[in-house]
């Protein structure tokens, strides 16, 4: 038997001798490896916290004593000892455990994460609602290097500090966010003193001391007194303490008895402490410390070589046609730059970055920065592209309002992962984008129902004069042939696909082909429905949606997004504003938040396969003609 076998819930693990503990960390890295091998996954991360994972359980008491994961990214071993052992097999598997903690999944689970940098925050909560509470329990939270980028974790800091709360935070870093990290802040974390550096600099700030006039001598005497402050004055503790934290390390991450001895004593202390602890990506495992990049969010790959399984060949991705469409751009239009928020790679941006890398900014997780950055780079005449997850733009609402659409700057929003992502789930599915950029003043919306029409709705965006998004989904294209030197489309016009006079299926973006393949079935059963791609949500075609409305017929709207405020919305309040009264059906994604699942299923389950939007056209029609 295993010993992770043995292990139900980490009150199991506190009963091990420390000297098996080595033995269990191998066995649970084998167990991740195999299973994301299989199901794809954050393996990466995953493998570099497993000593870190069981040193905190070892000596906390969780779940009296709270433990959050900053992301959720690095829990798998958290998932494996706190009794999820039998249930792993169906990571990110539809009906399965998620790949991030989630409150409801598991008592152990105390925050649900997935979004970067909400640790310090949650726990610092928790630990003020312990105190009030007359609870003694400790708040642990785990934050990666990359996590510490974003503006969120310096505000949990900052009143950290200051309300003294009784907080470990504890900074795993690994030199890595999904690629290198940036920032000001990580050449500080990483930068390494050797004795005689330190020694080298100690003489040199000595003489400076001594070179000042009169009290020069006196504060070289203090400053020689305490070798510790002269450390922290120049090490990452020095930024720490001036947050009012206790700052210990930087700790190697693997040495489990060294962790081990470190937590029991840092446990006793009632303040906010802050623990830094180097790591490797992808640990115990050769190619995902390789490459961690490609180890961070792992397909099904082959264990024994580390490549990616084999898959059939597929069109291009909106990812890759986005970057390559920009580099053409950029190649023609000087004032185009792009930024992101710490996705290079997921975002297709890598090929720009090397192209042109002064016109490119990796901003780290920074994507309310990201937005404002941009608008003042539009102010020196730039034309700036933000290709942002549509999941994360969710952090930069106010941005969006206040820095770019109030005085309507020329921002280019790239928003991919629009509508369902997959295996992530309800953390990363884009299903809100359309709805809360609808409310922007001056904002054009468009999406693509392809990858050409990507390419033609980029062109659009670039000679729009003000803020413009575009919005594409996940995943491969169509399969269409990309034409490169496309027109730009006619600014908010509609294009109507199929004619037809019973009904009119009028759909935005992806959907629009499973219109056209319901359409196929409606005529099968005689009816005849016409289908058209809106091609932009804002400004909506309001002269062929009155032509439309006009004729009294039933139309059915179809969006990839939450229905409240969405596409079908605009076309309801369009109508209702002209006392328009067709039937009018909205399809999209109903008032809760969607588990994570095959796309296809998600989509079936709210009706936006092509068989269930015809049985909705076939009842809407019976209605209309009772
Ligand atoms: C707000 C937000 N932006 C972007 C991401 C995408 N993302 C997930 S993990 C990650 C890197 C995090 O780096 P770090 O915290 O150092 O953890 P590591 O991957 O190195 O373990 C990024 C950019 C996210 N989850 N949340
Ligand atoms: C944890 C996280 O936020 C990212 O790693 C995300 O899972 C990437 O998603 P994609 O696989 O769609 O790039
Ligand atoms: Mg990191």
């Amino acid at each position: 038997m295993s010993l992770l076998d043995t292990i139900h819930s980490p009150a199991d693990l506190k009963k091990m001798d420390r000297s098996d503990l080595p033995r269990l960390a191998s066995e649970i890295r084998a167990r991740i490896i195999d299973v994301t091998s299989r199901n794809g996954g954050h393996l990466a991360s995953s493998l570099g916290a497993v000593e870190l994972t069981l040193a905190i359980h070892y000596v906390f008491d969780t779940p009296q004593d709270k433990l959050i994961w900053d992301v959720g990214h690095q829990s798998y071993a958290h998932k494996l000892i706190t009794g999820r052992s039998q249930a792993f097999d169906t990571l990110r598997k539809p009906g399965g455990i998620s790949g991030f903690p989630r409150i409801g999944e598991s008592p152990f689970d105390a925050f649900s994460t997935g979004h970067s940098s909400t640790s310090i925050s949650a726990g610092l909560g928790m630990a003020h609602g312990k105190k009030l509470a007359g609870d003694p329990h400790k708040v642990v939270a785990v934050i990666g290097d990359g996590s510490m980028t974003a503006g969120l974790a310096y505000e949990g800091l900052n009143h950290a500090g200051d309300s003294r709360g009784n907080l470990l935070v504890i900074l795993n870093d690994n030199d890595m966010s999904i690629s290198p990290n940036v920032g000001a802040l990580s050449s500080f974390l990483s930068r390494t003193f050797s004795a005689r550096y330190l020694q080298d600099l100690r003489a040199e700030f000595g003489r400076f001391l001594k070179s000042l006039p009169k009290i020069g001598d006196d504060v070289y005497q203090l400053a020689k007194r305490s070798e510790e402050s002269f450390k922290a004055f120049v090490t990452p503790g020095m930024l720490f303490e001036a947050f009012n934290f206790d700052y210990f390390g930087p700790i190697n991450g693997h040495r489990l008895n060294h962790l081990i001895d470190i937590l029991q004593n840092i446990r006793e202390l009632k303040e906010p402490v802050l623990l830094h602890v180097s790591t490797k990506k992808g640990m115990g495992y050769p190619p995902a410390e390789k490459n961690p990049t490609f180890f961070h969010g792992v397909p099904p790959f082959d264990i024994k070589t580390g490549e990616k399984k084999p898959v059939s060949p597929a069109p291009p991705t909106y990812t890759e046609i986005f970057g390559k469409t920009l580099c053409d751009m950029a190649e023609k239009n000087n004032k185009i730059i792009a930024v992101t928020a710490a996705m290079p790679e997921g975002t297709g941006l890598s090929p720009f970055a090397e192209k042109f890398e002064d016109r490119f900014f990796d901003v780290g997780i920074a994507e309310q920065h990201a937005v404002t950055f941009a608008a003042g780079m539009s102010t020196e005449g730039f034309r700036p592209v933000v290709a942002i997850y549509s999941t994360f733009l969710q952090r930069a609402y106010d941005q969006l309002v206040h820095d770019v659409c109030l005085d309507g700057h020329p921002v280019i929003l790239a928003i991919d992962r629009g509508g369902f992502v997959g295996d992530d789930g309800p953390t990363h599915h884009g299903l809100f984008d359309l709805a809360f950029l609808r409310t922007l003043p001056g904002m054009t919306i468009m999406a693509p129902r392809d990858e050409a029409q990507l390419v033609a709705m980029m062109k659009t965006a670039e000679n729009t004069p003000g803020p413009s998004a575009i919005r594409y989904p996940r995943g491969t294209g169509v399969g269409v042939n990309v034409d490169m030197d496309c027109p730009a489309l006619p600014m908010g016009k509609a294009e109507v696909l199929r004619k037809g006079s019973d009904l009119t299926l009028l759909a935005l973006g992806r959907p629009v082909h499973e219109a056209l393949l319901a359409a196929e079935i409606l005529a099968d059963k005689g009816i005849d429905a016409r289908v058209v791609d809106a091609r932009f949500l804002k400004p909506l075609d309001t002269s062929l949606l009155r032509e439309i409305g006009m004729e009294g017929k039933p139309v059915i709207t179809l969006e990839e997004g939450i229905l409240a405020s969405g596409f079908g919305s605009a076309v309801l309040e369009f109508y209702g504003d002209e006392g328009i009264l067709s039937p009018l059906q909205r399809l999209g994604i109903p008032d809760r938040f969607m588990s994570h699942g095959n796309p296809d299923d998600l989509r079936k389950a709210c009706g936006l396969d092509a068989k269930s939007i015809a049985e909705t056209a076939q009842l809407l029609q019976k209605k209309v003609a009772a």
